[in-house]
């Protein structure tokens, strides 16, 4: 063998090494790897078919979308999308400001414990997470608080997720994870000493449906604490930049209408919630939340390559590639809403429950 055939070779062998080891190994998260990319609850053959079907919701005229049907289009996105949110951004699926010189794992936990310490839960305390994904922000709350955690998702596939994140770090005790609508919670009235949901309620058809549910089964005096996605006071509905970035993040991110800042407390009252504090934690001087989206483009290309190979080899099913690309499209939606300070995807709300709230009529 000449010493150029040796050469490549060698090459061969040095990218192929750092390809498994550094590309298919450790993504975001240890433990996910793009040959595990799945479509959740949905079986291999009919990923393509959700894929379409999630985006004729968008294609018909709103009005003929009924809000009875916006959770099984929810729980649709999120089999097609959780494999690669927990591979390509972690456990906890949402955003934080940036902190200087600290690092995302490090700016993600503090945001989560801001929420559970707004809500000043102590050990023992019974917390509900409103939305709660598969866990990321529960397993930091937990450990954080020590307070027990019940977590509630639409989606079957994050449940067995969370499930199994729960007991890999000996969370499992205090931390439990439950597959249902938040609105229409399966748990008694006043049964919860504090609640939190983050970047979740976004998702409700009508805000008033999701808080009420939080209202009923929070014990009087409990407080709520939500990160809400909005449109900020810089957001004109007539110019078409604008209207095209919101509609964008819309698509992307299966949500059936993005709410207007100003509608949030006002919603929150309307339900029987005292209001404290309402505060948009993107604001100056918070760092840019969407700074992580922006860094992450080439490691987006190398995703989408890795998961081109994996479908074309038939391990990835077919359909990913699609979703993989319209996560890309979205990413950029949202560095555009940034970018233009029209959207907050963490504008908090602080609420209480009555401590004279009357229980709520079950003959309705
Ligand atoms: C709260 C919600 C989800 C917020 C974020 C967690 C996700 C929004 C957009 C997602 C992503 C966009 C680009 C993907 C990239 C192309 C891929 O290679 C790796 C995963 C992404 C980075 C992905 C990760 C999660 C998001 C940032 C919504 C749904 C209400
Ligand atoms: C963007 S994820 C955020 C998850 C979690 N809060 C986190 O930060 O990691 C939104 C979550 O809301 C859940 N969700 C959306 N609509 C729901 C509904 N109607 N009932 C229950 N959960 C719902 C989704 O299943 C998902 O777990």
């Amino acid at each position: 063998m000449d010493s150029v055939a040796l050469w490549c070779t060698g090459a061969l062998i040095a990218g192929g090494i750092y390809w498994f080891v550094c590309v298919m190994g450790p993504a975001e998260q240890k433990g996910k790897r793009a040959t595990d990319i799945s479509g959740g609850s949905i079986s291999a053959d009919k990923v393509q078919d959700n894929y379409d079907s999630y985006w004729s919701f968008f294609r018909r005229p709103k009005e003929i979308e009924t809000k009875e049907k916006v959770p099984d289009f929810v729980d649709t996105f999120y089999n097609l999308v959780t494999d690669i949110y927990e591979w390509g951004w972690g456990q906890s699926f949402h955003f934080s400001p940036s902190l200087p010189g600290r690092s995302d794992a490090d700016a993600t936990r503090l945001h989560e414990e801001m929420a559970v310490d707004l809500i000043r839960a102590s050990p023992g305390d019974r917390i509900l997470d409103v939305g709660c994904g598969i866990g990321g922000p529960m397993r930091a709350i937990a450990a954080h608080s020590r307070a027990r955690v019940v977590g509630i998702t639409i989606n079957e596939y994050q449940v067995d997720r969370a499930r199994a994140h729960n007991k890999k770090v000996g969370l499992d005790a205090l931390c439990e994870v439950v597959c249902g609508n938040f609105l229409q919670m399966p748990f008694p009235d006043a049964s919860f000493d504090g609640a939190y949901s983050i970047e979740a309620t976004c998702h409700a058809p009508r805000l008033d449906d999701v808080y009420a549910e939080v209202l009923r089964v929070l014990k009087p005096g409990a407080l709520y604490v939500s990160y809400e996605w909005v449109t900020t006071d810089k957001y004109r509905g007539d110019d078409l930049n604008h209207v095209d970035i919101i509609q964008g993040i819309e698509r992307g991110d299966a949500l059936p209408g993005l709410r207007s800042h100003a509608d949030i407390a006002a919603t929150a009252r309307r339900v029987g919630f005292e209001v404290l504090e309402e505060r948009d934690l993107a604001a100056p001087p918070a760092g840019p939340w969407w700074k992580r989206l922006k860094m992450g483009r080439i490691a987006y290309w190398r995703n989408h390559m890795l998961i081109k190979i994996s479908a074309a080899l038939g391990v990835a099913p077919k359909g990913t590639v699609d979703v993989h690309d319209m996560l890309f499209k979205t990413a950029d939606y949202l560095t555009r809403g940034g970018d233009t300070g029209i959207f907050s995807p963490m504008h908090m709300i602080l609420c209480r429950k009555p401590k004279d709230s009357p229980p709520a009529d079950s003959s309705a």
